[in-house]
């Protein structure tokens, strides 16, 4: 991480500057505190700051009583608990003493990827998946080969991944982890004296967004808490489903004027990371010499285009929570060396590099006798640990030359993690205000009025994109597993 310091006009605080990277969406501040830390991002300067380890309390204050008209926006400090959420709040949100919530009726939405519970749903699962213009971006002048293309590409896709669903047990164990996830922060809010409905919206599979939006206007909600099951934000999966749920929420009298708090990432919080370094400490133990192991975190990848071209904060936020995690690991004595590559990638495209499969031939070769892979870019086990991690990627890293092999397992239902979870929803309670009315809508939508020229430009759309399919290039990338 670049840390380099910088003057700012706080007296007493010492500000040291983070990253620079661009964030041009619209959750372009987080907020981050341990005892007497504290960071943020300011839309202004479009830069994290991050407050250095030694200020008091009452430079910290200092920053509390900044003026939204200050150059740093959005402060969220406090002496004991960590705070990080997209729509940054205030401190330690005393949930007895907040009369108003009594009257409220809070709902907690989680967002997921969702998965195909049996073989025969792989094929429409994945025609959603790739009919979503965040996860296949095409040029505006293109969008009408949206649906097409998903066509084709989930038919000639399902059968590898078909294979691989049934090698976990014949379908996805994200609608049951997640409903596990559900109950237990459901369960934790109450013991935090915070009663809530807690709903799921699954992105391409049961239960869909428009399942838990009908459900959340059937039980009446007046305040909703949205919490996606991704640590780190990215366009192709939080960003999609607010996107869904936005265009959603529009559309509906009620549901556009209720008030939402969108928590859109916490990659950063310290509940988070702690959970994080307790399952790589325990899992280290397993190892014979654990100080020899290599920590390998393997990230779910994303095309290059939407970091450099979209914007997209995941490489940046995925690079922090990484730094984060070692800076734990480091604090308890655990000095070991670590990698991170992105898995999981599709198409003929570049994505995000290092290549997991590509590191682990090269670590081989370079003599690592022992690793430990550890998931980082979701918090439930899915097709990409039980299937590639734990059986094409470890047979890769034995066949390289790695002697031991070991994985974390992912967070799932950890006590420390639900606990900090129902922290995240808590603190963003007081920010929620109505979804705003903004444009989000997909390209798809701009055929409603038009049936006919909608189906002609569909048959010319599927007639292109099967020229395009042609290449024996693009057929082998779709096709194959990456690995
Ligand atoms: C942070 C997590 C994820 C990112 C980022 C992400 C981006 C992304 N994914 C695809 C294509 C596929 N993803 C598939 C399944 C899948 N992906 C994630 C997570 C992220 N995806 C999850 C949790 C799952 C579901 C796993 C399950 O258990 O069911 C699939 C289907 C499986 C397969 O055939 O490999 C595809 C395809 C793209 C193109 C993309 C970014 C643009
Ligand atoms: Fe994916």
């Amino acid at each position: 991480m670049n840390t380099a310091a910088t003057s700012h006009a706080l007296p007493g605080v010492k500000l040291l500057k983070l990253t620079t990277s661009k964030l041009n969406h619209n959750s372009s501040f987080v907020c981050f505190h341990r005892k007497h830390q504290a960071s943020f991002y300011s839309p202004q300067y479009e830069t994290n700051y991050i407050t250095s380890g030694n200020s008091s309390n009452s430079t910290l204050n200092n920053l509390h009583n900044l003026k939204p008209t200050d150059p740093i926006k959005n402060i969220s400090i406090s002496g004991k608990t960590f705070c990080s959420v997209g729509v940054c709040t205030h401190p330690s949100v005393n949930i007895e003493s907040d009369s108003h919530l009594e009257d409220e009726k809070v709902g907690v939405l989680l967002l997921n990827l969702g998965g195909p519970d049996t073989l025969l749903d792989v094929q429409p699962f994945l025609y959603n998946l790739f009919a979503d213009p965040d996860i296949i971006r095409l040029p505006r002048l293109f969008c009408f080969l949206q649906r097409p293309l998903a066509q084709i590409i989930s038919v000639l896709r399902a059968r590898k991944s078909k294979e691989a669903y049934a090698s976990i047990g014949g379908g996805s164990p994200l609608r049951k982890i997640t409903d596990e996830q559900a109950n237990a922060l459901k369960l934790e809010l109450e013991a935090k004296k915070l009663p809530a409905n807690v709903y799921i919206a699954m992105r391409y599979w049961h239960p869909f967004t428009e399942e838990a939006a009908h459900q959340i206007k059937r039980d009446e909600i007046t305040k909703l808490v949205v919490l996606p099951l991704y640590p780190q934000f990215s366009i192709s999966t939080t960003g999609s489903s607010i996107r869904a749920l936005q265009n959603i929420f529009r559309e509906d009298k009620v549901l556009s004027k209720l008030p939402v708090a969108i928590i859109q990432s916490w990659y950063e919080r310290y509940g988070y990371i702690k959970s994080m370094a307790d399952l790589i400490e325990e899992e280290l133990q397993n190892f014979n010499k654990p100080q020899e192991v290599m920590i390998f975190f393997s990230a779910h990848g994303v095309p290059v285009t939407y970091v450099v071209n979209a914007g997209d904060p995941y490489k940046d936020q995925m690079e922090e929570c990484i730094y984060l995690i070692m800076q734990e690991l480091k604090a308890r004595g655990i000095e070991n060396k670590h990698r991170l590559a992105y898995q999981s990638r599709v198409g003929p495209v570049e994505w995000l590099k290092p290549y997991t499969d590509e590191v682990l031939i090269e670590l081989g070769q370079k003599g690592v006798k022992s690793l430990l892979a550890v998931p980082v870019s979701f918090v439930s086990e899915h097709i990409e640990t039980l299937e590639e991690i734990d059986m094409e990627y470890k047979e890769l890293a034995l066949k390289s030359g790695v002697e031991n092999w070991g994985r974390v397992p992912a967070l799932g239902c950890t006590s420390s993690f639900i606990a900090d979870l129902a922290d995240a929803v808590i603190e963003a309670l007081p920010s929620a205000t109505a979804m705003s009315a903004s444009s989000v809508g997909s390209g798809s939508e701009e055929f409603k009025g038009d049936p006919i020229g909608y189906l002609l430009k569909i048959f010319v759309g599927s007639f292109l994109a099967f020229v395009l399919l042609l290449s024996p290039r693009m057929l082998s990338a779709f096709r194959k597993p990456v690995v």
